[in-house]
């Protein structure tokens, strides 16, 4: 049996099974099962298309962020990518143009984000079916993945987008189970609850699971009581699973009601816009800056005043250990001090050492032994 076949029959067997506490860890199994195949379906591919495989649409990351879009054909995706970056894309008014991802470059105030438009066809990836498979690879890369939703259509798409992200390992808006786990050499299995589990996540599912993937000598600390046996199934295949920031940009406001445009812009990570009529733009931007969670920090010379149009781009949070990684890998060995001027300062300058935490627009002056 191929492993197609093997997980139609798994799928199958789980749609059969009924959901109750007798059923749970044989459905538990069945996921983890299910998992397993479906990252063996994407390694294949992965392998056969290889580094060269002339995929079409592999885009080299550039910039400080990648934004990946991610849509039905014909909702939008190639109109926003010129309205908000400055690379122009064809729009022709049939579905599947776009066929080759185009890399666009969103700037905003200073910082550049690459936005790739990918093929519309992700339905069937999870099935190995077409191009799906490339562009959820490539989805993968993504700090931000933006789905593009089309205000006239029903909950179907976006539901059926996220059902296939799912299934291919790529989890949205959600944090990585707090799950220690490491396999041994040897010592048998040990498993530790930091408390009573209020799930179906108990020992024995987990046992269960960890010998059904041939793992005889491990050691798993759940420290979070609300993880699920899915969860526990994601830590297994960790190599498989992407944590990824998702926002929904609900597109042609114009075509629909206000009360639907109100309903819609009141759900969580969501912007609603018109590229047509140029509504929203300009917020989608600034959700998606946010979302991405950047700071621009602008590096000052002695006696000169600092350019800012052209900041360095860091994480939110980071150091001025980190700036001075993301300036050279080795400049942090011949750093002396810094001089910090922004909100992070405590007076204007404020001599400063590595640990010192950045805010964004702060100006840095780095001095070197
Ligand atoms: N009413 C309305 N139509 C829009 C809007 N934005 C785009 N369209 C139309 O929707 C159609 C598809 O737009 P594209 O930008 O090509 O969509 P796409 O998602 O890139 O499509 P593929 O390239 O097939 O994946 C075009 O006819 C656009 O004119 C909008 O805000 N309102």
């Amino acid at each position: 049996m191929g492993i197609l076949e093997k997980i139609k029959a798994i799928e199958e067997e789980m749609a059969r099974t009924q959901k109750n506490k007798a059923t749970e860890y044989h459905l538990g199994l069945l996921k983890g099962k299910l998992a397993r195949f479906r990252q063996q379906l994407l390694a294949d591919e992965a392998a056969a298309s290889g580094p060269s495989g002339g995929s079409g649409f592999e885009v080299a990351k550039s910039g400080d962020a990648r934004v990946v879009l991610i849509g039905y054909p014909s909702v939008g995706k190639s109109s926003l990518l010129g309205k908000v970056t400055s690379t122009k894309s064809e729009i022709a008014h049939y579905a599947f143009t776009t066929l080759t991802s185009v890399p666009g470059v969103l700037k905003y105030q200073g910082a550049e984000v690459q936005i790739v438009d990918l093929p519309g066809i992700i339905y069937g990836a999870s099935q190995g079916k077409g191009r799906g498979r490339q562009v959820v690879a490539t989805a993968r890369t993504a700090d931000l993945i933006l789905m593009v939703l089309d205000a006239t259509k029903g909950k179907h798409q976006r539901e059926s987008l996220e059902k296939e992200l799912e299934a291919v390992g790529i989890r949205l808006n959600k944090e990585k189970p707090n799950i220690y786990y490491k396999k041994k050499e040897t010592g048998g299995v040990k498993i530790t609850f930091t408390s009573p589990s209020r799930t179906n996540l108990t020992e024995e599912a987990i046992k269960l699971l960890l010998k059904d993937y041939k793992i005889h000598n491990a050691e798993v600390l759940v420290r979070d009581d609300k993880c699920t046996i899915d969860d526990f199934i994601d830590i297994l295949n960790d190599q498989h699973c992407n944590y990824i920031k998702c926002l929904y940009a609900y597109n042609k406001i114009d075509s629909v009601s206000l009360e639907e445009v109100d309903k819609l812009a009141r759900e969580p990570n969501t912007v609603v816009m018109s590229c047509e009529m140029d509504l929203g733009l300009d917020d989608l931007v600034e959700e998606i800056w946010y979302q991405l969670n950047l700071s621009r920090v602008f590096t000052k010379k002695r006696g000169v005043r600092p350019d800012f149009s052209d900041p360095l781009v860091v994480r939110n949070n980071s150091t001025v250990g980190d700036l001075c990684h993301s300036v050279h890998r080795d400049f942090k060995d011949k750093f002396k001090y810094a001089l910090v001027w922004g909100s992070s300062a405590k007076h204007s300058p404020q001599k400063c050492g590595l640990s010192h935490k950045i805010h964004d627009e702060d100006v840095v002056s780095l001095f070197t032994k």
